[in-house]
């Protein structure tokens, strides 16, 4: 571990999240002590969740617009990505992804499994993500899903054969990381079958 001392937060913004700038004494392997600066944006931790079905080699997945996206690569707006949420004061990453899991896609799932943790981008997001796999089946299906008017959520419910979202990572049609590392977690590990 790092010589860090005399750390101090600094609130640049606070709003949907907490944007600081936090100045820390460094000391360089040389022993050399500096004063350093760095911006982290806090929004707490996620949870994202890969859906399986294992006798019909499909997962779920969802699709929605992303501004941030957008911001950096204009009219690709749209993303698909695992099923995920941002996790709530007091609860843990499980019982997000349960209560995720009904609100974006309608499935009631009683098991998850933890597959990997991550951070996505440890330069600036303090954002850690936990990231699952569960299986499903039509006997789960309990609503339409579709997120929370409530939050303005705007999500369509894919279930794509394991093959085709596999195939859409290689055509850089699925951008986003969790998603990407979820697919490929369950192709190493041998979840699902590549069959069409
Ligand atoms: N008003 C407002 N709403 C916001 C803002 N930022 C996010 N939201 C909304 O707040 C809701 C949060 O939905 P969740 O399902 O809890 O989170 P998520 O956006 O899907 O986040 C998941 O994916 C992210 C991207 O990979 C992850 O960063 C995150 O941890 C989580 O896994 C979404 O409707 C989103 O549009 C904001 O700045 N202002
Ligand atoms: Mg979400």
């Amino acid at each position: 571990m790092q010589n860090i001392k005399n750390i101090t937060h600094n609130i640049l913004s606070k709003a949907w999240a907490t944007l600081h700038r936090i100045d820390y004494d460094f000391q360089f392997k040389d022993g050399r002590i500096k004063r350093l600066s760095r911006e982290c944006y806090n929004r707490g931790d996620g949870a994202a969740v890969l859906l399986y079905n294992i006798e019909k080699s499909t997962v779920i997945l969802t699709k929605q617009f992303r501004m941030p996206i957008y911001e950096n690569d204009i009219n690709k707006g749209m993303s698909i990505e695992v099923c995920a949420g941002a996790i709530d004061k007091n609860e843990s990453p499980e019982s997000t992804m349960l209560r995720e899991i009904e609100e974006e896609v309608g499935y009631n799932i009683e098991n998850i499994q933890s597959a990997l943790n991550a951070y996505m981008s440890p330069g600036a997001l303090t954002e850690k993500l936990y990231l699952f796999v569960a299986e499903y089946s039509e006997d789960n299906k309990i609503s339409e899903g579709g997120g929370l008017d409530s939050e303005d959520e705007e999500i369509e419910v894919l279930e794509l054969p394991f093959i085709i979202a596999l195939d859409m990572i290689k055509k850089k049609i699925i951008i986003d990381a969790k998603t990407i590392m979820l697919l490929q977690y369950a192709q190493i590990n041998n979840l699902l079958q590549c069959k069409n």
